[in-house]
């Protein structure tokens, strides 16, 4: 300690000796499901202690802290609701709550408050902390954990995650939060200008941006968490674990594949329905690592050419990009990188403008787009989505539909759930979600055809048996969704739709054998 630690000519030296394996926690996590285990680089990940079966829960953890994002709504710091009208707790004049009552709540009253309220700040710093939500997570930390001696171990295994210091070092999120987040925490006098206290500061904020979870307020603004046993989860495009944070958020982490007795536990740092490019991107700027899994080693994506682009050339072929050339996979002409960055932009500018269209617009430009992109291009997934929560919407509102835009739902369901399929294989959200969507129009058509006349009783039958089928299933997949959160609300619906389905098919049967009856008499 006194030579290495206390002596500022040798800070690179106590970094290096810091880093050395202390074996501190290798078995804090192991529970009858999963263990933590290293891999030749010495980086940890979570391993399956057992077989699981889709479904089954591994763990369940409470967050060690949860904060607003960087870039945040204005929320309240006790209850997270966003502030609809703004109260400024009476007691340390700085934190913006949602009303008196939010004053009490533990997650801001105590520590915190008092901290803030012996802080001696100027208007400008006082500005700031009021208008910036960065260093509010590193200052919870740090007050409730680093500073609290009963958080000793806790704060080991938080200061144990990977903060990749010397990825980040001198870098602009290293400035940024220099300028931010370490003079925020400067300011309410939590830590001076001394070297190694800077230094600290900023292995916390890595540590936060590396292993924070986002998980949704009460009213669904993103916060981010942290979750000690679930930051330990490597990496893969394709994971196998369902992750839902209930309303107290307690995160519960389901297998969602078989994941057979040591094998990975692993988990979607991305969105499945992001683009290899893009993906490889926030992995590479936002977790410092290179993805090598079989999806990003793939060219078309597991067949479904989620980046590929129409070849202008011979209008036939798919253009994909196979180690870093991209090519026509048909006539094999080649395309440098920036002409296909050029013709995303354009077409991430189409479908950004596209935000508030209506249905009309947004199915012209659909249109349009196809042209140059792969049908199941994610830009193009992206347009479809937003036009299935709208076709969603519509039926639910219980607007007249002609049965032209039902048939383009269901085509549309039909176009996605193969993608979904692929990417997101098992226990899917989005799969609930869109067999759900699918079950409204085929229903509707059914009604309206058999009213039209285009339809005998057995038909309509069928096809309420199809919609079932589709809704059981849909079911089945959001039955593990938290009360309380959109698609545990989502859950709720199908199994009243569900309930009224089967007695619709039941009264259509007994009309089937009414009719079969009086046929034969
Ligand atoms: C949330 S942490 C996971 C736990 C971490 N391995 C540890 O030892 O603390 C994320 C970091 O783990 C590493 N990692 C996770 N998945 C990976 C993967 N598929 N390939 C390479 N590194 C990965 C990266 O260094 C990444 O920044």
């Amino acid at each position: 300690m006194i030579n290495i630690k206390y002596n500022a000519e040798k800070r690179e030296l106590w970094q290096k000796f810091q880093q050395l394996e202390a074996h501190m926690e290798v078995f804090a996590f192991s529970s009858s499901s999963s263990s933590l285990e290293r891999n030749y680089s010495h980086s940890r990940y979570l391993a399956a202690a057992r077989d699981i079966k889709p479904g089954e829960v591994i763990f369940k953890e409470a967050p060690l802290i949860i904060g607003p994002r960087l870039e945040s709504a204005p929320v309240c710091l006790s209850c997270f609701h966003v502030i609809a009208t703004p109260h400024t707790c009476s007691n340390c004049h700085l934190a913006e709550l949602c009303s008196p009552a939010c004053e009490t709540n533990p997650n801001h009253a105590g520590k915190e408050c008092e901290l803030l309220a012996n802080a001696i700040i100027s208007l400008e710093d006082f500005q700031y902390l009021t208008s910036n939500y960065d260093w509010v997570l590193p200052f919870r930390i740090m007050i409730n954990i680093k500073y609290n001696a009963e958080k000793r171990e806790l704060w080991q295994k938080f200061q144990q995650l990977e903060a990749h210091m010397e990825e980040r070092r001198n870098t602009w999120i290293w400035e940024s939060h220099k300028n931010s987040v370490i003079q925020g925490l400067q300011n309410v006098g939590l830590i001076s200008k001394d070297e190694e206290e800077e230094e600290l500061a900023q292995k916390v904020c890595g540590i936060l941006d590396v292993n924070s979870f986002e998980i949704r307020s009460p009213d669904q603004e993103l916060l981010r968490g942290i979750y000690l046993e679930a930051s330990m989860m490597s990496h893969d495009c394709i994971g196998n674990t369902h992750l839902a944070v209930d309303k107290d958020y307690v995160m519960t982490v389901r297998a969602s594949l078989p994941i057979a007795k040591g094998e990975k536990i692993l988990f979607n740092y991305t969105g499945p329905l992001q683009g290899t490019e893009c993906r490889r991107d926030i992995l590479r700027k936002g977790k410092y690592f290179e993805c090598k899994c079989v999806r990003c080693d793939d060219p078309t994506e597991l067949g479904t050419y989620m980046s590929a682009i129409r070849c202008p050339k011979c209008r036939k072929g798919y253009i994909i990009n196979d180690k870093d050339q991209w090519a026509c996979q048909d006539c094999k002409k080649k395309f440098s990188t920036k002409m296909i960055q050029t013709v995303l932009d354009v077409g991430q500018g189409y479908v950004e403008d596209a935000n508030k269209f209506e249905q009309h617009a947004l199915e012209l430009l659909l249109n349009r787009m196809s042209t140059t992109f792969h049908t199941n291009h994610f830009l193009m997934l992206d347009l479809k989505q937003r036009l299935l929560s709208i076709y969603r919407d519509m039926i639910l509102l219980g607007s007249n539909m002609s049965s032209r835009i039902l048939q383009r739902d269901i085509e549309l369901c039909h176009e996605v759930l193969p993608v979904i399929e692929t990417v997101e294989p098992g226990l899917s959200r989005l799969r609930g979600i869109t067999l759900y969507t699918l079950h409204l129009p085929v229903v509707l058509l059914a009604n309206k055809e058999i009213q039209c006349g285009n339809m005998d009783h057995n038909q309509f039958l069928s096809k309420l048996e199809e919609a079932e089928a589709l809704l059981k299933e849909a079911l089945a997949l959001l039955f593990y969704e938290p009360a309380k959160t959109p698609e545990g609300m989502l859950a709720i619906e199908a199994k009243e739709a569900l309930k009224c389905l089967r007695e619709t098919i039941m009264d259509v049967k007994d009309q089937v054998v009414t009719s079969h009856m009086r046929s034969i008499q």
